[in-house]
């Protein structure tokens, strides 16, 4: 498949010769410094932060600059093909929206989830929808175009309710379950600690359990006349310990893809295998849960080869088309986007998303051509190399 995602570059140069400079910001320092000016305080501490001191979650950012691309010459590669097969699939390029809780808040309108499947219908790139959203998922899938979408499941400790939703991201069209496991409970997050700020207690993005049947069975009296209780019986519900045992029961729930996420031990890669799972994602989730860890970049070779060929989510610290580049070529079969695109929402709803997405592809893209990897199979660990 032909690609051109490079030429997002020419555009903006012709524009430029017109006078015309690009609506939003083109370097990750100025989209995040913009996207704060542009968020409430509480939405930006809550997007913007992450676990303790949050030293895990900038490790997870400087990792990827222990590594560094080989150019190689007289590759002449001057056609990429960024496309990739998964789960039976063809994505036009290994890159999708990691699901992202709060977006809905990102949006000035509140209708984050929708803005970001406008996106993702735009651009091709896939978005993971979150349990935690604004808008229900029934709204989100058919804003989605042709573009794949999957649903994440938090599963809840009432498994009636697991499974209702679950059914219904089935019947809304999504093409696959990401089961986090990472976020059971919340982790110690001293930004939002000091505001006193947690959205979800304040009832914020809650509407795929306030629209759920099995959820709305155990109220005795509607969300909307009692807002209160709703927050209370989804603090209830929403975290659940999951073990080993509980792996043929989720694995029974669907028969849509079914894949991980929070895997960073080779052990559990191989374990989710054996399970029956049909994708590992490898992530920290962006270092908002545990600090202290390791940066998921680093967890990732390993878990590339435990996972014996099964494919491999990345996410955490991707905030330009080089680490793209770089997080493939260390075994990820896709890439997730995750802080980058909110902020590209909070700046410029839908068109900021399209934006943040195609410069990250352009980039990429760029480097591919610049360094002679003209397709994903090129890059392998031997594109790269330690940076001493
Ligand atoms: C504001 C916010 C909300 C998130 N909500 C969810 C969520 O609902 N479900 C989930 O699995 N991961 C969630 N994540 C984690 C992302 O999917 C992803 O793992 C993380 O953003 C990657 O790190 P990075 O953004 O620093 O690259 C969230 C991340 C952020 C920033
Ligand atoms: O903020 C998050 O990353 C997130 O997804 C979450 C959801 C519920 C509880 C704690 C964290």
């Amino acid at each position: 498949m032909k690609q051109t995602f490079g030429s997002y570059q020419d555009e903006i140069y012709l524009n430029g010769l017109a006078g015309v400079l690009p609506p939003f910001p083109v370097s990750h320092g100025e989209l995040e410094a913009k996207a704060q000016a542009a968020m409430s305080p509480s939405v930006w501490s809550y997007v913007a932060g992450g676990a303790g001191d949050e030293r895990t979650q900038r490790a997870n950012v400087t990792a990827f600059d222990r590594w560094g691309l080989i150019p190689r010459m007289f590759v002449g590669a001057a056609e990429r093909d960024l496309s990739v097969e998964l789960f039976g699939m063809t994505w036009p390029s290994p890159v999708f929206m990691a699901p992202v809780g709060v977006i809905g808040l990102c949006a000035q309108d509140g209708h984050g989830d929708l803005a970001t499947a406008r996106a993702a219908a735009r651009t091709g790139v896939p978005m993971v929808a979150s349990t935690l959203s604004a808008d229900p998922m029934e709204q989100v899938t058919p804003e989605l175009g042709g573009t794949p979408g999957f649903f994440q499941l938090y599963t809840p400790s009432d498994r009636d309710l697991a499974e209702s939703l679950v059914r219904r991201a089935e019947a809304a069209g999504f093409k696959g379950i990401v089961v986090t496991l990472d976020t059971w409970v919340a982790g110690w997050r001293p930004r939002d600690l000091a505001g006193g700020n947690f959205p979800q207690l304040r009832g914020h993005c809650l509407t795929n359990y306030t629209t759920d049947p099995v959820f709305r069975s155990r109220l005795s009296r509607t969300p909307k006349e009692d807002p209160q209780a709703a927050v209370i019986q989804w603090v209830q519900v929403f975290g659940n310990p999951l073990t080993w045992d509980d792996l043929p029961w989720l694995r029974s729930l669907t028969d849509l893809p079914l894949i991980v996420k929070g895997i960073c031990h080779p052990e559990d890669a191989r374990r989710a295998k054996d399970g029956g799972v049909d994708g590992i994602y490898c992530s920290n989730h962006g270092g908002r849960q545990a600090n202290g860890g390791l940066p998921a970049l680093q967890a990732l070779p390993a878990v590339v080869e435990a996972a014996d060929g099964l494919p491999v989510l990345f996410d955490s610290g991707i905030r330009s088309g080089a680490d793209i580049v770089k997080a493939i070529a260390l075994g990820a079969t896709a890439v997730g986007i995750g802080r980058p695109y909110a902020y590209g929402l909070a700046l410029g709803g839908t068109d900021g998303i399209v934006h943040v997405l195609r410069s990250l592809l352009a980039e990429a893209d760029l480097i591919m051509a610049v360094d002679g990897y003209p397709t994903l199979g090129h890059l392998t660990p031997e594109a790269l190399q330690r940076v001493m």
